[in-house]
């Protein structure tokens, strides 16, 4: 199966554009690399693959079919600001079950303490509060995650061990992964292919 986005065209109300023509491919099991110069639009292009955003122009397709629009997303997005991609006003445990029920390994291998599940978000640090994203999304029908700066703001050793994890799931479940970073060691250790942004030519609006 795989995630498709031909000729993409997004633009943010009557703001300039910010992608234009953008055409990418990602198979199961595969992990692809997102780079390019900041403010080209990664995050934007992670947002419309993961159905948070519509394309303005072109379109995405998951096994050639356009995105679910209710229902359990099977492509899921981890961003690096996990306190905007919780409900405030829910306990992590309900946050977490929203999606699925992770199994006790998962949570342990991911360093999520029990005790974590009856606190608020605003209890728990960022790099604590990420791991309950990055569980939320690995759930069984997960096929493709987005990873955009997903572990930016965790120290080197927590980093290595959370991207060991998540990449024995993705080898389990067969998932796609693609990769946004400005981290090169990060990039190179992780994908088989980078794919390149650049800032939209100005000249062609
Ligand atoms: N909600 C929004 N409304 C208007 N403009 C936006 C919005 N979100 C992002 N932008 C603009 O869209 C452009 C692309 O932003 P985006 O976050 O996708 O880039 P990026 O490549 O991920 O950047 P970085 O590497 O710095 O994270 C930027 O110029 C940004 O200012």
């Amino acid at each position: 199966m795989l995630l498709e986005a031909q000729d993409i065209g997004f633009r943010y109300s009557k703001g300039p554009w910010i992608l234009r023509g953008v055409d990418m491919h990602i198979a199961q099991g595969e992990i692809v690399g997102l780079v390019g110069p900041s403010g080209c639009g990664k995050s934007t292009f992670g947002r419309i693959l993961a159905g948070y955003e519509w394309p303005l122009e072109g379109h995405v397709t998951l096994g050639g079919e356009p995105l679910p629009t209710a229902g359990y997303q099977p492509v899921q997005l981890v961003f690096q600001h996990p306190e905007k991609a919780v409900n405030s006003r829910w306990r992590l445990g309900d946050t977490l079950k929203e999606g699925w029920v992770p199994e006790a390994s998962l949570l342990e291998a991911l360093g999520i303490e029990q005790e974590w599940f009856k606190r608020w978000p605003n209890e728990l640090s960022g790099g604590e509060l990420q791991r309950f994203c990055i569980a939320r999304a690995l759930g069984p029908k997960t096929r493709f995650l987005i990873a955009d700066e997903m572990t930016t703001m965790l120290d080197a050793i927590t980093q290595a061990q959370i991207w060991h994890v998540v990449l024995e799931i993705a080898k389990k479940q067969n998932m796609g992964i693609l990769v946004v970073s400005h981290e090169w060691n990060l990039i190179k250790r992780l994908c088989s292919r980078i794919i390149e942004l650049s800032i939209v030519n100005r000249d062609r609006e």
